[in-house]
Parts: C-alpha cells; sequence; structure tokens
C-alpha cells in the first residue's frame, strides 16, 4: 500500500488488531517502554501519562498536530531532553527492560544506541569521512584505521549515500545537497551500531526527490533498528510505518497499527484529525 488513500480501499485487507488502550505492539519484539510519562517545561506540562511501547521490527510513526508534543517524548527515548534546562521528565522508560533514567546509566553510551536525525540535517563542519568516522572513534569500535575505513564505507552504504559520494570523502560534508547531508546524518548514527533511531521529522527541510529516498532508505532500514519518526504528514506516516501513535495535547490518543488507524480510527479525535478537521 502507498498511500491513505491506497488504504481506504484496502480496507477490507486488514486484519483487526488490539487497539488504543492497549500500548503493545503486539507481533514485535518488544524493544523500548514507556509507562506513565509526563514531561514539564518549568511549570507547563507537555506530556502527559504517556505509555507505550516500542517494536523492534516495525517502523512507528508519531503523528500530531503542531504543539501536541511529539518531539518533546521523542526525545525523552534518548535523555535528549536532559539537554533542556527546564524539562522535566518522570515516569518510566526502559530499552531492554533496563531503565534509562536510573542514575548508573551512561547517557553517551544511551545516545548511542539509541541515535537520533534531527529535522535540519545537521553534519558537523567536517569532511564526510570525519562526520562517520567521529562516533565510532570516541566510542572505541574500530581498533585501526582500515577497521575505522570499513565503518565508514559500511555507515555510508547503509544509508544510500556511498556511491554519491565514494570519490570525495574529505570534502565538507556541509558542501553536500540537504537530502545528501540528511543521508550523512543517518549514516553517523548508524556508525556507532545503534539499536534504535529516532527521526525528529527527517523530511521537513526537503525536497520532494530527497524526500523519497529518505523514506526509500527508512523502508531499507526497517527490521535492522527499532525506527521511530515524527511526522507532520499523515502521508509519510503511511508510507514507511506499520505503527503509527497519534498525539494530542499532550496525551497518546490512539496506538496502532498504521493501516488500522488511518482507515478505522477508533477515537473521534484521530478520525477529526486524519480526516483534516484540525492541526
Ligand atoms: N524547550 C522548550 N521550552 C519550553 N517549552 C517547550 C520547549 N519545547 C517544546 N515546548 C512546548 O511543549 C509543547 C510540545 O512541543 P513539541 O515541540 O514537543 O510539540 P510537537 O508536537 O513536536 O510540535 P511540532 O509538530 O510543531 O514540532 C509545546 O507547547 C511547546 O511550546
Amino acid at each position: 500500500m502507498n498511500n491513505v488513500g491506497d488504504m481506504m480501499n484496502d480496507a477490507t485487507d486488514i486484519q483487526a488488531e488490539p487497539r488504543a488502550d492497549t500500548p503493545a505492539p503486539t507481533t514485535d519484539t518488544l524493544k523500548m517502554t514507556a509507562r506513565n510519562v509526563d514531561v514539564f517545561y518549568g511549570a507547563k506540562q507537555a506530556i502527559d501519562n504517556v505509555s507505550i511501547d516500542i517494536g523492534m521490527e516495525n517502523v512507528t510513526a508519531f503523528i500530531g498536530p503542531s504543539g501536541c508534543g511529539k518531539s518533546t517524548f521523542l526525545r525523552c527515548l534518548n535523555r535528549m531532553n536532559d539537554t533542556i534546562p527546564i524539562a522535566r521528565v518522570t515516569g518510566q522508560i526502559e530499552l531492554d527492560e533496563h531503565d534509562i533514567y536510573d542514575p548508573s546509566m551512561d547517557v553517551v553510551q544511551l545516545r548511542a544506541r539509541v541515535g537520533m536525525v534531527f529535522q535540519k540535517p545537521n553534519p558537523f563542519p567536517k569532511s564526510i569521512f570525519e562526520n562517520v568516522a567521529y562516533g565510532p572513534r570516541i566510542h572505541g569500535l574500530a581498533t585501526s584505521k582500515a577497521e575505522l575505513d570499513e565503518i565508514v564505507e559500511k555507515s555510508l552504504i547503509r544509508a544510500g549515500l556511498f556511491e554519491e559520494v565514494k570519490d570525495r570523502l574529505n570534502d565538507s560534508g556541509t558542501a553536500l545537497s540537504g537530502g545528501q547531508q540528511q543521508r550523512l546524518c543517518i549514516a553517523r548514527a548508524i556508525a556507532v551500531d545503534p539499536e534504535v533511531i529516532l527521526m525528529d521529522e527527517p523530511c521537513s527541510a526537503l525536497d520532494p526527490i530527497a524526500t523519497a529516498k529518505i523514506e526509500e532508505l527508512i523502508n531499507d532500514l526497517r527490521g535492522k533498528y527499532a525506527i521511530v519518526i515524527v511526522t507532520h504528514n499523515m502521508q509519510q506516516a503511511a508510507r514507511v510505518s506499520q505503527r503509527t501513535a497519534f498525539f494530542h495535547l499532550g496525551t497518546l490518543v490512539e496506538y496502532g497499527e498504521t493501516s488500522d488507524l488511518f482507515t478505522n480510527p477508533s477515537q473521534d479525535r484521530t478520525k477529526d484529525y486524519i480526516t483534516g478537521r484540525y492541526g
């Protein structure tokens, strides 16, 4: 299925699944779980009692109107909110059943295991090679130059960029096109061997062709990493994800199979959103 319209047509083929009330992706290997998560910025509450399970095999999309808390919640999953002084997170979030907010958790390691790709491509002002080599080097993943070269090449191949840059690895990463820069950022995340990749509107700064390439890449990476993507674009959620979580006003309204949520939402608020009544 390629778009929401196709889904509507194919609605009769879709298997019924447990719905919003359960946070569990029933057929996936569980990778991350969040329970009763609240996030406050100072006195303002941005996330209210969110519980969700993130599976390994499927891409999970977070959708919802602007300001509903999608990015805030995404950033909880690798403690990126720690970098915002007024942000306070309560509740429990586990990665492979280990509490990521436990004081013994090494946040640098956590962010290698749970990598992040941002809205605006943000390569370091260094060469293409160095952008990818930096993480493996600081995490001690290569014992020789040959090993480091191999990691860089493999990561660029996996990010679908190698063919375009193999003859100019010493050129600056910032000289690439926006779409190439975003794939470089994905290669950078991949290079430290993550288990989860969080993507915060990774295509919002890209043109349609670059967007299509990133979506194709997400499909290729599915199953190799648990992938969570925040997107404003419902067609994109339908194209790349198998699970969708709909957020509204800081709450998780509904979470289920993407095909199910778009064709047969269980909540009125989800229905209003996907039919364009607000947002
Ligand atoms: N650093 C911050 N300091 C204070 N408030 C913040 C901060 N970041 C987000 N917020 C507030 O938290 C709420 C949720 O914002 P968030 O960016 O998570 O929503 P979103 O659904 O990702 O929105 P968008 O789709 O527009 O990116 C909003 O009211 C926002 O103003």
